[in-house]
């Protein structure tokens, strides 16, 4: 099984380049919807966040409550540790699992969406790493518009994880989503030939 590890900031473009290949049928791996899974009502990883932040980051019926934490943890890298503490290990297990599972159906290849893929040195269990690029002008401007942030809240949330210039060493490829959609799409339209039909051939 061909793993691709793809990355990239925060607001880059990953789901919307997860989403031509999901659209295609080739499996993947989300990790922010792991890390929402891992922390639902009754999980050990709800019960380690409140142990730690105190039940004011729940909801009244019991839920996290996403704003008043990632308010409280990309303001200060020394909580945002503990959270990343608290979270890893339940992240980890849940990807290894799926990974598992979907080796045992045999995929040909599987991708891996991972936003702290290098910060968490995932990139070491991977065969490609695409990096999904964007300057940070750019960066700034689709995360304020697509999540309604500040500049300051949008700016937290980017510094909060490494630069995307650092990661750029750690990328088989680099996908420049600085431009329209069409530019990206064709990329994506390249790769798709070079890198996964390639995969799928044998397959058929
Ligand atoms: C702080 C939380 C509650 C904020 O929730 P919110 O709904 O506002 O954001 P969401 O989860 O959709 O994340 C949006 C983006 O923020 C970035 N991000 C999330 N967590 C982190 C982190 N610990 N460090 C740096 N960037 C992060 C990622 O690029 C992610 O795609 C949430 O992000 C969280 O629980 N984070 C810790 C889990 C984690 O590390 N997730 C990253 C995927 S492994
Ligand atoms: N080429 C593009 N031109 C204009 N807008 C774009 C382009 N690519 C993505 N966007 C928009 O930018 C925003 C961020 O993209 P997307 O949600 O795919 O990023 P992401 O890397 O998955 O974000 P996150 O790390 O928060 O999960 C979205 O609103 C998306 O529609």
């Amino acid at each position: 099984m061909k793993k691709i590890g793809l990355t990239g900031g925060i607001a880059s473009g990953k789901s919307t380049v997860l989403s031509f290949f999901k659209k295609r049928g080739i499996p993947y791996v989300d990790a922010d919807v792991v890390a929402r899974e891992v922390v639902e009502p009754g999980t050990k990883g709800l019960e380690a966040i409140v142990e730690h932040f105190g039940s004011t980051v729940l909801h009244k019926d019991g839920t996290l409550n996403r704003e008043i934490l990632g308010n409280i943890v990309f303001y200060d890298n020394s909580k945002r540790d503990v959270l990343n503490h608290c979270l890893k290990q339940y992240i980890r297990t849940r990807i290894m699992e799926l990974t598992e599972e979907y080796e045992a159906k045999r995929v040909p290849v599987l991708i891996y969406d991972i936003p702290l893929l290098i910060e968490g040195e995932w990139y070491t269990m991977m065969d490609e790493v695409w990096l999904v690029y964007v300057n940070e002008t750019t960066q700034v401007q689709r995360l304020m518009e697509r999540n309604g942030y500040s500049r300051s809240d949008a700016m937290a949330r980017i510094h909060s994880q490494m630069k995307l210039d650092d990661k750029r060493s750690y990328a088989t490829i680099i996908i420049d989503n600085n431009g329209a959609p069409h530019e990206l799409e064709k990329q994506l339209q390249s790769i798709w030939s070079t890198r996964i039909e390639p995969v799928l051939k044998p397959f058929e």
